[in-house]
C-alpha cells in the first residue's frame, strides 16, 4: 500500500543549473550581512533564545557565519542539540539569497552530523550556492569547530525555492506582518529584494 508521497528531488543541482552573477545589490565581500528580521530565531540580534548568528558575505556566491553554542542549545549534557545545529546551517544557507537578490525559503535540507559539538564551541560555517535552476536554488554548507579550518562537525545540502514577498505577507501571523510593514528599516531591506526579483 502506498503511503503519503515524500519529496525525492535531490539537493544536488541538475547538469543544466547555472551559477549566476552576484546581484548588484548584494552586500560587498567582507561585509556583515544584517539580520533580515529582528525577531528571527536564527539571526535576530534581540531574540533572547535565538542563535544570534552573524554572517559575512564572501567573494563569490558564498557566506561565512559564526554561531556560538550556548547552554540553552543543549541536547545531550554539554552538547549542542542536532536540531539547533541544523537551524544554524539553515539560517546561513538562507543568507545566500541576499547575494542572489531574491527571497527564497527552504524546501529541502539534508544534513550529516559528523562529530559532536560541545557547549561553548564556535561553529564556523561556510555556505555556498552550488547552482540555480529556475526558482530552485541549490546550496551546500559545512560547520567546523576549533577554528575556521578545524574539523567538519556538520554538513548540509539544501534546495531553496524562490518566492515572492507575498509568501511572507500572506502566510505570516497578521500582527507580526503588520509590525514589519510598519518598520521603515525592515521594509527597505525587503525592497532590496523587490527591485531585483
Ligand atoms: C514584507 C515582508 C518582508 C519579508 C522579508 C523576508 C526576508 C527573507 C526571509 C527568509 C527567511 C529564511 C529563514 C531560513 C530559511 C527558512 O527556514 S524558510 C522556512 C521553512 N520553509 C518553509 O516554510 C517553506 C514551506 N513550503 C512552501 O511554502 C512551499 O512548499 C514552497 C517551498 C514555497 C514551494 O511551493 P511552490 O512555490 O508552490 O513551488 P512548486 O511550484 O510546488 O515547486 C517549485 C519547484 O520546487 C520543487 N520543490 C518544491 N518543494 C520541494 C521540496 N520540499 N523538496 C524538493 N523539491 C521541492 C518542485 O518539485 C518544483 O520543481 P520543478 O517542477 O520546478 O522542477
Amino acid at each position: 500500500m502506498n503511503g503519503p508521497s515524500i519529496p525525492t528531488t535531490p539537493t544536488t543541482p541538475p547538469a543544466d543549473a547555472v551559477l549566476p552573477e552576484r546581484s548588484p545589490l548584494a552586500p560587498a565581500p567582507g561585509t556583515l550581512i544584517g539580520s533580515h528580521y529582528d525577531e528571527c530565531f536564527g539571526c535576530g540580534p534581540h531574540h533572547p533564545q535565538g542563535l544570534q548568528l552573524t554572517a559575512v558575505a564572501g567573494e563569490h556566491l558564498d557566506v561565512t557565519a559564526r554561531f556560538t553554542v550556548k547552554p540553552a542549545h543543549q541536547g545531550g549534557p554539554g552538547l549542542a542539540h542536532g536540531g539547533v545545529l541544523v537551524s544554524a546551517l539553515d539560517e546561513t544557507l538562507g543568507t545566500l539569497n541576499w547575494l542572489l537578490g531574491a527571497p527564497a525559503v527552504t524546501g529541502r535540507l539534508e544534513t550529516d552530523f559528523v562529530r559532536p559539538v560541545p557547549v561553548d564551541s564556535v561553529l564556523h560555517i561556510h555556505a555556498r550556492v552550488t547552482g540555480v535552476h529556475g526558482r530552485k536554488v541549490y546550496s551546500a554548507a559545512e560547520g567546523r569547530i576549533g577554528g575556521p579550518d578545524g574539523p567538519v562537525a556538520i554538513r548540509a545540502q539544501a534546495l531553496f525555492i524562490q518566492v515572492k514577498l507575498e509568501h511572507f505577507t500572506t502566510h505570516g501571523r497578521p500582527e507580526d506582518v503588520r509590525k514589519i510593514l510598519d518598520d521603515p528599516d525592515q521594509i527597505k531591506r525587503a525592497r532590496a529584494f523587490e527591485v531585483n526579483p
